[in-house]
């Protein structure tokens, strides 16, 4: 089974929503340029309204390890994110699994990355935009990845329509959505995050 995050929740209404249709991980972006950056408040809020059992994964771009200790502080998150440049002993400073962002465009070796994040719970490959660090809407070329002997998960312009030709082509272990289920960015779409979990399911 394709597992499934939705990321850039933004309210307590969009939490809901997305543990109702299914999704098994939610992103709280906590990128201050993102559209999607949340505040203490709305953290909360999101927090408070999620149901058991749904993986909270909080979103970082280059952050001090300060600030990412500061909101491990104060919020429960389950996984970090790290969707920027952080290097392997940035990203294992934290005593929480990790998760760290690889930017594609095609097929490459991405060995390498592998063993250099040979700690991280699983890599996620998104689509390299310049000057965007995510969030994007773009997907790049999907290629069938050898075995990386680790869990990775496919995002980058995934969306209701496309996302089991992804699967089918890529097999990824889980699937990350955030712009292919929104009306607006920060705004996600109820019936697009339904859309893209039965389609997901039935891949
Ligand atoms: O969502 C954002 O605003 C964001 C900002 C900075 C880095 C990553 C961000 N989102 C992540 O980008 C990918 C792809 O998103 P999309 O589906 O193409 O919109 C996804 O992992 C989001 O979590």
């Amino acid at each position: 089974m394709v597992r499934i995050k939705i990321c850039g929740i933004t309210n307590a209404a969009d939490a809901r929503a997305a543990a109702t249709v299914g999704a098994d991980a939610i992103g709280l972006v906590f990128y201050r340029k993102s559209p999607r950056a949340l505040d203490a408040a709305r953290t909360q809020e999101i927090l408070t309204a999620l149901p058991p059992f749904i993986t909270r994964v909080g979103l970082f771009v280059n952050a001090d390890a300060a600030e990412v200790a500061a909101t491990l502080q104060q919020y429960p998150l389950d996984v970090l994110q790290f969707h920027g440049d952080e290097s392997p002993s940035f990203c294992r400073n934290f005593d929480r699994p990790y998760i760290k962002v690889l930017r594609v465009t095609a097929a490459q070796d991405l060995r390498p990355a592998v063993d250099a994040y040979h700690d991280a719970q699983g890599l996620l490959l998104d689509c390299a935009v310049p000057g965007v660090w995510g969030g994007s809407g773009q997907s790049f070329d999907w290629w069938r990845l050898a075995d990386l002997g680790k869990p990775w998960i496919l995002a980058g312009g995934l969306h209701a329509g496309n996302v089991a030709e992804a699967i089918a082509i890529a097999r990824p272990y889980a699937v990350d959505v955030s712009s292919g289920v929104e009306m607006s960015p920060g705004r996600k779409d109820h019936d697009k995050m339904a859309q893209f979990v039965a389609r997901v399911r039935s891949a």
